[in-house]
Formats: C-alpha cells, structure tokens, sequence
C-alpha cells in the first residue's frame, strides 16, 4: 500500500528525520539529488541539461543534481531563477558548492537548446499563485517542448489539493522523495506529473496519509475454499431496474457474479422479468408491479433478503413511490447483513435524510459528485474542493463507508481510514461502470471481506478492469460490458499470481 501525504505533512516528516533522528537536511536532499541523477540517466537524453532551480530546498536539490551531472561529466546549465536574498541555508551551501565545482550558471538561456529540462523551482513549499517571472518562465518551459523532469512535484502543482497555482511545469517524469504526495495523485496535478517514480531519502517515520491500493493488494482477494459450494461463496441480492431499465440490474448482478459470488437473485420489477432471463439466465429472478399491495412487497422482498447474505439496492430502481418502499423496508429488515446502496437508493437516501441514521459501518454508499452532493447538500464544486470535510459531514449523518466516485475515486471506511483509488481512466466514464462497481463490491462481500477492504479493494479492481478494457477498445469506445470482460481477466491474473506464489513459495509475487 502506497502513502499519500500533503506539503504539511511532508514537511514535518522532514523535520523529524533531520530534528528527531539527527540526519542532516544535506545528507537527504544528496540522496533526494542521487535519485533524480539515476532517473535522468536512464530516461532522458543528456546530451545538455538545463536545470531550472528557485531559491527554497527545492532548488537546492536542483543545484546538487547539476552538480552530480557536471561531475559525471555531462553539459549540464544552471539557471538561478529564485531570489538569493531569500535562499535557505541549504541553498546557501548547495550554491557555494556548485560554484566552487564550476558548473556553468546561464542567466539567459533559450530552453529549445536544451535535450532535457530539470525543474527544481519549487515543491512542497509552493504557498501562492506563480506570477510575474516565474509565470513567464514556467509558461517558456512548457512552450519549449524539451522533455522535462520534476524534482519532488511540478513547479505550481498544489502538494495538498493537485491544483495548478497560476501555471505549472508539464512534466515527463517526477521524482517524488520519500512518499507520493497527494497533489500528483488528484487531478490536474496528476497529468502534469507524467510518470511518478517514488524515491526513499531516508525518510524517518510514516505519517497517518491517505492510502493507495497497489500491486500488493492482490493479497486481499478473498481466498477460495477448493471443496466449497455455492452457497460457500455467497449469496447476493440485487434490488435494481425499474420499468424499462434492466440495464443496470444486468450490469451490477453479473459484475457480483464474475466478481466471485456463488449466487446472485435480481429483485426487479415484472417489465424486465423476460428481458433479463435471456440476457442473464444464471441470475436468480423475483419481481413484483408498481401496483402490489405494501404487505405482498413486504413478503417479496423479505424472502428474497431472508435469501441473500449481501444486499446491494439501486441501480435502475427508479425513485418512484414503490423504490422508495423498497428502500425503507431494506433498511427495517436487514438485520446485520451487509447493505450496498447505488444511485436511486443514494437519491432517496438524500431525499430521506430519516432514514440515513439507520445505516452502519456494514452498509457502504457507493455515490458519484452529483449523488454525493446532493447527500452532503453541497455543490460539486465543495466538494472537488474539500472532498474529505464532505466526507466527515455525511458520516455523521449517515455512518457509513463511503465510495465517493468521481475520476479519482474517495474511499473512507466507518473507522475514519481514506484511501484515493488510483487505478482507472476516462474510458470509465460511460453508462453502466458505476453499476459494476456496484456488483464487484456487493460481490466482495458476499465472499466474506468487510465492509471496510471491500469498498477500497472494489474500486481498486473496478479501475483495473477498467485499465484492461481501455487497452483492449481504447478508452474512447470501451463500454461497461467491457469493463465486466476486464474484470474476468484480471481476476484470472490475480488467481494465478496468487497460485504461482503458493507453489513457489515467494512473499513477492513480482520475482
Ligand atoms: N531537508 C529537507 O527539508 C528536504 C527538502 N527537500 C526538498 O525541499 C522541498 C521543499 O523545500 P522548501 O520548503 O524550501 O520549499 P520550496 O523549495 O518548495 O519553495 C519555497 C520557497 O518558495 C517561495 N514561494 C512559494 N510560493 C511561491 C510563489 N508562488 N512565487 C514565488 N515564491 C514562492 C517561498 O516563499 C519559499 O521561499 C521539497 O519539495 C524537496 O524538493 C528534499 O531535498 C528532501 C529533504
Ligand atoms: N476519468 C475517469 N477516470 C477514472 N475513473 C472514472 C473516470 N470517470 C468515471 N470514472 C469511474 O466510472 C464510474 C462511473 O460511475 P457512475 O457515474 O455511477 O456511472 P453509471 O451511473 O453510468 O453507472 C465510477 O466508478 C468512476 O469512478
Ligand atoms: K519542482
């Protein structure tokens, strides 16, 4: 597990290591500086480097990473934008040595001269907008088309928030030290960060962060009992579809399915029954009319959830009066059996905010921006802004785990823990991703994970899958049909990695 961390945080990280530890600031900004010099050499082209540093730790790396380029022998520029009234002592120093090695210092440079561009303006410390000549420089770097390399972030790249302060460093690579921050995990700062490689400086401690699934999360995958049954791998119930849309009810009752689950029983409305036995026959069917008396829905629907282990309401329910009923009656009758609520089930949620206080760690809401805002009664824009506080609010409402969707995907499980779900892209924006979500995770329960590995491992996969759809359709073209074909495949890979780890008995799958 990866962990994103803000400016703030990293900061005081910085200081305990050097204050607490005793490691000099220099001795971990010459391993920050040997890192980027190891990145330079394998991916970019040497032949002249312009390095770009300001007058804060940042540029002092820069200075240290001309210097080792110039030592080895490389053409290597060094451009002093910052002002020298404001260095930092380890500026001061870095400066003095650079000078004292003689590495070239230009004042006026043409940067389409150069093969590779190191910008080392400035980091984490970034605290207002670029204007003036940075503005100008940082837009001149961008408009040379010289493939650049970051030190620790984009130069204008919020650390905390991704956003672009004024302007920013589009780079080809960053080299982050320590931990990633979170400001080139989130949108934009993401893009303008290119290819992040995370470096350790000898950083002491970890902070509290938000965590990221990677590769390692392969070892969350529920295991499979070789002698189980069916009925070993769970039984979900879907509530999804409404009169005419059986879309969504097909989409999240068979990602349960491919997802692990033994068993899946779509509760939906009559219109679809014909529909989705053709399109799904291994699905389990109940329905019922808009016009079954309360009592005979009552008995629907308590057969088919005395049925499930898992329940997962709302894709394509509609908000009718008779969702509505369905909804209040899940939450009245379900025990403790985990609950997933989706789309209309979210809209109804916002609608009745009495029935909010009914749900508990076990349920997980799975809403997109525009779910969640109206949910947290915020606008989008709070919440792109603030997404954590919109987090804490609806939590202590609605004591849930939280899958707040959007292109990078919030996760906060019911003890307080977030993750930001980084696998995925644009091609998920297409009709029906959100229901598979919706069906991977009720899955994940159903094989017995909790509510608070499922709902970050779910989206972790989801985006997998998603990955693998983008390759295989392209992005532009992929649907959700080939988003659940995504699933099937990655889930086979994780399965033989897993199989391969056990025969060999390796701790890293990777060898
Ligand atoms: N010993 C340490 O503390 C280490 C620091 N490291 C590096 O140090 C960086 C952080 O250094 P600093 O905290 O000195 O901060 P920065 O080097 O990021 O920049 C801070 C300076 O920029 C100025 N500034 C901020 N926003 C500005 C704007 N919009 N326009 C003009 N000036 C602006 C500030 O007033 C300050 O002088 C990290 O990103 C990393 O690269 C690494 O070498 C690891 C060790
Ligand atoms: N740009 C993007 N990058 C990564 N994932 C995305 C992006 N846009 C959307 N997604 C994902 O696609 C899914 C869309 O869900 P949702 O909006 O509920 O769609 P629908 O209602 O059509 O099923 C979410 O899981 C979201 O995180
Ligand atoms: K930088």
């Amino acid at each position: 597990m990866q962990i994103l961390v803000t400016g703030e945080q990293m900061k005081q990280l910085d200081q305990a290591t050097i204050q607490t530890m005793g490691i000099p600031s220099l001795v971990l900004m010459e391993r920050a500086a040997l890192a980027v010099f190891d990145c330079l050499r394998q991916h970019f082209s040497l032949k002249k480097t312009l390095v770009v540093c300001g007058s804060g730790n940042n540029g002092a790396d820069g200075m240290a990473v001309a210097r080792l380029l110039h030592l080895a022998g490389y053409s290597v520029d060094l451009y002093l934008a910052g002002n020298p009234a404001s260095f930092t002592e380890e500026m001061k120093i870095q400066w003095q040595a650079a000078k004292n090695y003689q590495v070239s210092i230009v004042n006026n440079c043409r940067f389409s001269e150069y093969t590779t561009i190191v910008d080392a303006l400035f980091g984490v410390g970034l605290s207002r907008e670029l204007s003036g000549k940075y503005q100008t420089l940082v837009d001149a770097i961008n408009a040379s088309g010289v493939p650049v390399l970051a030190v620790d972030i984009p130069s204008g790249i919020h650390a905390g928030t991704g956003q672009v302060m004024g302007t920013a460093v589009r780079a080809a690579e960053t080299v982050t030290f320590a931990y990633r921050k979170l400001g080139i995990s989130l949108y934009p700062g993401t893009v303008y960060a290119g290819n992040v490689q995370v470096k350790d400086v000898g950083i002491y401690g970890a902070s509290k962060g938000i965590y990221a699934l990677d590769k390692e999360a392969i070892s969350w995958l529920p295991a499979r009992d070789p002698g189980g049954n069916k009925g070993t791998f769970g039984k979900v119930l879907l509530i999804a579809g409404s009169r005419n849309m059986s879309g969504a009810a097909y989409f999240s009752s068979k990602a349960a399915l491919v997802s692990g689950a033994g068993m899946v029983r779509i509760l939906t409305d009559e219109s679809n029954r014909t529909i989705l036995q053709q399109q799904f026959p291994e699905a389990m069917l109940s329905v019922y009319d808009s016009s079954m008396q309360h009592e005979k829905l009552a008995d629907v629907l308590k057969k088919a959830m005395h049925w499930a282990d898992v329940i997962a309401i709302g894709p394509g329910l509609s908000t009718s009066k008779t969702a509505e009923d369905l909804l209040q009656m899940v939450l009245t009758f379900r025990q403790s059996k985990p609950i997933v609520m989706d789309a209309d089930a979210l809209n109804l949620l916002a609608k009745r905010k009495d029935l909010q206080s009914q749900c508990d760690a076990s349920c997980i809401l799975t809403p997109h921006m525009g779910e969640m805002s109206r949910l947290a009664d915020c606008t989008i824009g709070d919440l792109k802004a603030h997404p954590q506080e919109a987090m804490e609010t609806l939590y202590r409402q609605c004591p849930c785990t939280l899958i707040m969707k959007d292109a990078r995907t919030w996760i906060r499980t019911a003890d307080g823990v977030y993750y930001l779900n980084l696998t995925g892209n644009h091609g998920m924006a297409t009709a029906g991703s959100g229901d598979v979500l919706c069906g991977i995770t009720a899955g994940l329960l159903a094989q017995g994970m909790r509510s608070s590995q499922a709902a970050p491992f779910a989206a972790w996969l989801h985006g997998i899958a998603g990955d693998h759809a983008a390759q295989e359709k392209g992005a532009r073209s992929m649907t959700a049909s080939d988003i659940l074909s995504g699933l099937c495949v990655q889930l086979q890979m994780l399965d033989r990695k897993i199989a391969r780890k056990e025969d060999t008995g390796e701790n890293n799958y990777e060898k």
